[in-house]
This record gives structure tokens, C-alpha cells and sequence, in this order.
């Protein structure tokens, strides 16, 4: 039978630096992960593609997906809605392959109740100060946008104890080097595991 893949999720506050570490984990010629690319309700930034960044929708479009039990999670985050197509991950994770989720909290904490075998990474600012300057310099929001993700970021820190692994993104390199060496570890430790139960039913 094939061996399913393993769900890889990373969350973090506004800012921190997910998309860009996410990208440098791809760039990476070995990496083998698929990444679910999310639905939402937002307006797409300068430069964002359909398809590609999101699958950008209407609320009416996005209430269906959610009305046909179309989303394997979904949450509300300042004032739009984001969500994960649940046929795109259970058929890649069906196939074996890796499937990596860039989501807020809310929906990692639903994710977490489908899938308690995934593994959760949480992605941390070296500061509140550096948070702040991150998603400023980023430029694409309005003040009143950038406060309300801001006061989101303090919620979302406080629930970093859902997730395995906590990953301090300091440098876009070290950050995306140690998330590609815990996903390592995490397939070895499970494949050892794996083993030495079938050697015990061997055994008996
Ligand atoms: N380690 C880092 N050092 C300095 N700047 C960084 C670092 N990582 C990301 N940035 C910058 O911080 C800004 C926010 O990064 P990014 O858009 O990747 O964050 P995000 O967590 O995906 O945000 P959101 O959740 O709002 O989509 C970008 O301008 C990016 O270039
Ligand atoms: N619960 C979900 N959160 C998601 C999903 N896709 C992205 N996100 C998160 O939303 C915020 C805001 O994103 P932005 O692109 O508007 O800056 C950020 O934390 C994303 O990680 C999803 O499918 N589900």
C-alpha cells in the first residue's frame, strides 16, 4: 500500500516572514514538499497571480466552498476569509507526497483536530519591534490594516504551544534551513518507528 505523506503546517503572525521563508524552503532543488496553494476573499496584492499565490473569490464563492464541505479548514482573519481545499491535500497526501500548509492559527487549530499526526511549525519574529518593521516595510497594507494584524499577531503568539516546533526567523536562510532539517528528522523518526513495530509483529 502506499505510504501516505506527511502534512506539514506553518503558521506565524502577520509579518514574520512565512510566504518569504515558504519561497526559499521551494527554491531548494531537492525539496519534495507540494505546497496548497489557499483560497480567500481578499483583494490580490500588486503582482499576485490567481492560481498561483491564491485562488482569489468572492464571499458568495467562498460561503459555497464552505456550504459543500469544500474546505479542509477555514478561518476569518481581518476581515477576509482564507481556506485550504480538502481534495488537493487528501489526493496528494494520498500519493505519498508531502503536503505544506502556510495558514493562520485558527485554521492550524482545526487542522490539528483532522490531522493529529501532522507536523506544526510555528514561526517566530525576533521581536514585536521587528515584527512591526517587517510588515510596515512590506508596504501592502493601510495603517488601519496594519494595526488590526498587529493586535492579531499578539493572539496568534500566545497559542504557539499547538505546535511541535517553534522556528525563530531571524535570517530568511537559517529559518528555512532548520524547517527543511525538522521535516528531515520528523520522516526519519517516523520511519524508525514504523520499522521497529513491524519488527515486533514479525517477533511475536
Ligand atoms: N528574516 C527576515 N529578515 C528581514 N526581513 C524579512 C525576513 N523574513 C521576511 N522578511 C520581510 O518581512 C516582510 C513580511 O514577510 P512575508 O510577507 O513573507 O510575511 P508573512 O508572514 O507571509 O505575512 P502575512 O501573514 O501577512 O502574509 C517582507 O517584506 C519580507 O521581505
Ligand atoms: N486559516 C487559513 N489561513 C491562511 C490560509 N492561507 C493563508 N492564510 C493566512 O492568512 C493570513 C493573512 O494572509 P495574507 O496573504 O492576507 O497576508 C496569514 O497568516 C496567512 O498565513 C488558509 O488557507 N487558511
Amino acid at each position: 500500500m502506499q505510504e501516505k505523506g506527511l502534512l506539514i503546517v506553518l503558521s506565524g503572525p502577520s509579518g514574520v516572514g512565512k510566504g518569504t521563508v515558504r519561497k526559499a524552503i521551494f527554491s531548494q532543488p531537492d525539496t519534495e514538499f507540494e505546497y496548497s496553494i489557499s483560497m480567500t476573499t481578499r483583494t490580490p496584492r500588486e503582482g499576485e497571480v490567481n492560481g498561483v499565490d491564491y485562488f482569489f473569490k468572492s464571499r458568495e464563492e467562498f460561503e459555497g466552498l464552505i456550504e459543500q464541505d469544500r474546505l479542509l479548514e477555514y478561518a476569518e482573519f481581518v476581515g477576509n476569509y482564507y481556506g485550504t481545499p480538502v481534495d488537493y491535500v487528501r489526493e496528494t497526501l494520498d500519493s505519498g507526497k508531502d503536503v505544506f500548509l502556510e495558514i493562520e492559527v485558527k485554521g492550524a487549530r482545526q487542522v490539528r483536530e483532522k490531522f493529529p499526526e501532522g507536523l506544526f511549525i510555528f514561526l517566530m519574529p525576533p521581536s514585536l519591534h521587528e515584527l512591526k518593521n517587517r510588515i510596515v516595510t512590506r508596504g501592502t497594507e493601510t495603517d488601519d490594516l496594519i494595526t488590526n494584524r498587529l493586535l492579531s499577531a499578539r493572539e496568534e503568539i500566545e497559542m504557539m504551544d499547538l505546535y511541535d516546533y517553534i522556528v525563530e526567523n531571524d535570517q530568511v536562510e537559517l529559518a528555512s534551513e532548520r524547517i527543511i532539517a525538522i521535516v528531515k528528522a520528523e520522516h526519519c523518526r517516523r520511519e524508525r518507528v514504523e520499522h521497529r513495530y513491524k519488527k515486533l509483529l514479525e517477533v511475536e
